[in-house]
């Protein structure tokens, strides 16, 4: 039976979009999702979303990483649902939804979308780096030179030690780049490299940036565009985090889901 899919990117963090209202997708099917994602034999992404109905919101965007299991939030891969849910006819231009970790509102301002995150509590202090969660755990580095570093090597590095390898986390790596602006480049969990971008990674990145001294909103760039973190801060807690960056469809098509893959 033929999938229908909607291939969406924000700021070069890429996925593919599946309308699973009907419930009709085999979410259970990890080798399948890993299939899809696979960028030589497959549609090629980060990673899979599923709009599904919901009760009490305007949907449910579920998540998975390109290795095929279910991951926590993502930021990118959210603006990229509130794009997918305009484009359905779900919303207008502000949703309420459902993501794994909890409920998030969003609006459409023309080539934007500003997503509201969970508050942040905890930040954890590693030697010189910082440990949060942003709806996804992140490891951050601050770094002179983030454009020359071996974002690879020096992401697994983080990402298989003693303590991180059982459950995984995403690393970032951030240089100060003026009073307001930060450069992060993220090796990313579930897909187990570097990708263009990463939103809650980005926000991350953000918020250690203000414990650090830095005023919100904070600009962000990162190999596969722009974004802009604000916040509200309170030591290391911060509530009213936005981040605000662009959503785009970048093709739509048709693949044939094999039984089993
Ligand atoms: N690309 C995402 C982050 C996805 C979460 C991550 N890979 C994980 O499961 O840990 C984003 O834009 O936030």
């Amino acid at each position: 039976m033929p999938l229908s899919f909607y291939k969406y990117q924000g700021t070069g963090n890429d996925f593919v979009m599946v309308d699973n209202r009907k419930l009709t997708f085999p979410a259970e099917d990890e080798q399948m999702i890993k299939h899809l994602c696979d960028r030589r034999t497959g549609i090629g992404a980060d990673g899979l979303i599923l709009l599904q109905d919901h009760d009490e919101y305007d949907f449910e965007m579920v998540y998975f990483n390109a290795d095929g299991r279910l991951g926590s939030m993502c930021g990118n891969g959210a603006r990229c649902t509130v794009r997918f849910a305009k484009q359905l006819g779900v919303i207008e231009d502000v949703a309420y939804f459902l993501a794994a970790d909890g409920e998030h509102q969003a609006t459409i301002e023309r080539e934007q979308i500003q997503l509201k995150m969970g508050d942040v509590t905890g930040v954890e202090r590693i030697d010189q780096d910082f440990y949060l969660n942003t709806g996804s755990p992140h490891y951050v580095r601050f770094v002179d030179n983030v454009r020359d570093l071996d974002v690879y090597a020096e992401g697994r590095a983080v990402r298989y030690n003693d303590r991180f390898e059982a459950k995984g986390t995403n690393v970032n790596f951030v240089e100060r780049l003026s009073e307001d602006t930060i450069y992060v480049r993220t090796y990313e969990r579930g897909v187990e490299d570097e990708t263009l971008s990463c939103g809650t990674g980005v926000t991350a990145c953000a918020l250690v940036a203000g414990m650090r001294g830095m005023e919100s909103p904070v600009r962000v760039k990162t190999p596969g565009g722009n974004l802009q973190v604000s916040f509200e801060q309170h030591g290391d807690s911060f509530r009213y985090v936005y981040l605000t960056g662009p959503a785009k469809l970048v093709f739509t098509g048709t693949v044939p889901l094999p039984e089993k893959v």
